[in-house]
């Protein structure tokens, strides 16, 4: 049987993202379950492998293809980009780097939309090199939603268990309150039921919904978002035939959540913090990153650059590691439909 070719996109050079890639595909059992190519520069995949004091070896390709049933201990690479030392120091994003991950985002998708790659898996990127560089994007997901030409898409991080999805993703906090529509609510809740329900076995996702305000908004007194928008958005996904509940004051909701087994499939959080720090605190050895509702299967790291680790060999690759072997298993049970939305897979849980 043919293995998936999983991509793998480099990230940013000044980070500890080569060095994860490398620490991953030393790894034979992530070999055992796929074909990996390395989409990114020789320079700095050269670089890693000495700082990790790997036995790889680099084999660049011309085409995907090429990347196929190669031996274990090849670091198969599509070099997209001829970076210098000056462009990549650690520690310092570049404007010549940040033009180089949107080019392996871009291909890598290229890649994945036209059949010639399963799935892609993403290594942490600087969203403000990757903007000055001139790609205006907040971070891969809207990068990889505007290639897909995808509008509903949802960012969800995930361990055993927990799995939050975010309502309003990068935002600056005080805009966040402006950005919490009926649409927006009702959306996520959508995009998470239809992208969850494959992870979590039989039956309709139970899904959580957060409230914004504290406590609820204690009845109007600090904030009427609750009463205004996110019950009437849980109440229209409820007539719908989703399993909703909410809105839960976030302050004890992941108490409960955390509990086993989790009592709800996925929670839909307002913002990036209110989701992703109870997420990290109890995953950022197993959890990933992934983009529901695009017509591509895209994984990534729950973590960033690390620019503190950087060059020092230390970074753990236990997310990188993760993060391939969660696409590898989604394209182990994806419905073959064309343009589908939404991902499925055949387990619930995505241990490295
Ligand atoms: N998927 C992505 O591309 C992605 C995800 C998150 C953050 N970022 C970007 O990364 C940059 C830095 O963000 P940050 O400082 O908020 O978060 P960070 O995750 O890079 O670092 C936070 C802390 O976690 C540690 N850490 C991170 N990865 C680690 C690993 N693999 N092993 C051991 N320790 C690790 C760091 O050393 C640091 O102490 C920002 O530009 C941000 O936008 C990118
Ligand atoms: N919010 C994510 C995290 O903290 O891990 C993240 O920054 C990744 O964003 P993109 O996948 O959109 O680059």
């Amino acid at each position: 049987m043919t293995k998936p070719l999983i991509l793998i996109t480099m990230g940013d050079p000044s980070g500890v993202g080569p060095e994860i890639i490398v620490k991953a595909l030393e790894d034979p059992s992530l070999r055992e379950q796929s074909d990996l190519l390395v989409l990114g520069d020789r320079l700095a995949m050269e670089r890693a492998v000495t700082v990790c004091g790997s036995g790889l070896t680099i084999v660049e390709v011309e085409e995907p293809k090429q990347a196929r049933n190669l031996e274990a201990e090849t670091l198969p690479l599509l070099a997209l980009s001829r970076l210098e030392a000056a462009d990549m120091a650690y520690g310092a994003p570049s404007e010549r780097a940040g033009d180089a991950v949107y080019r392996y985002i871009r291909r890598a998708t290229e890649l994945c939309l036209a059949g010639e790659a399963a799935a892609v898996a993403t290594a942490p990127i600087s969203k403000e090199a990757m903007n000055r560089a001139g790609h205006t994007y907040h971070g891969h997901t809207e990068l990889l939603a505007e290639l897909c030409r995808c509008d509903d898409y949802v960012m969800m991080l995930a361990g055993d268990i927990l799995r939050v999805s975010l309502v309003t993703i990068h935002e600056a906090l005080a805009d966040v309150p402006g950005m919490i529509t009926f649409e927006q609510v009702l959306k996520t809740i959508r995009v998470t039921a239809t992208g969850v329900a494959p992870l979590c076995g039989t039956g309709t996702p139970r899904i959580a919904v957060l409230s914004l305000n504290p406590h609820c908004g204690e009845g109007g007194m600090f904030g009427d978002e609750e009463e205004r928008i996110i019950m009437p958005a849980i109440q229209a996904a409820q007539a719908e035939g989703l399993r909703v509940e909410g809105p839960f004051s976030a302050d004890t909701f992941f108490y409960f959540a955390a509990k086993t087994p989790p009592p709800w499939d996925a929670v839909v959080a307002m913002y990036h913090d209110q989701g992703l720090i109870p997420l990290k605190m109890l995953h950022f050895d197993d959890g990933i990153n992934l983009t529901l509702g695009l017509p591509i299967i895209r994984t990534s790291v729950d973590h960033g650059t690390a620019y503190n680790l950087a060059g020092s060999g230390r970074a753990s690759a236990a997310s990188m590691k993760a993060a391939i072997r969660a696409a590898a298993r989604l394209v182990g049970s994806r419905e073959d439909r064309p343009g589908c939305r939404g991902i499925t897979v055949d387990s619930h849980t995505f241990v490295p």
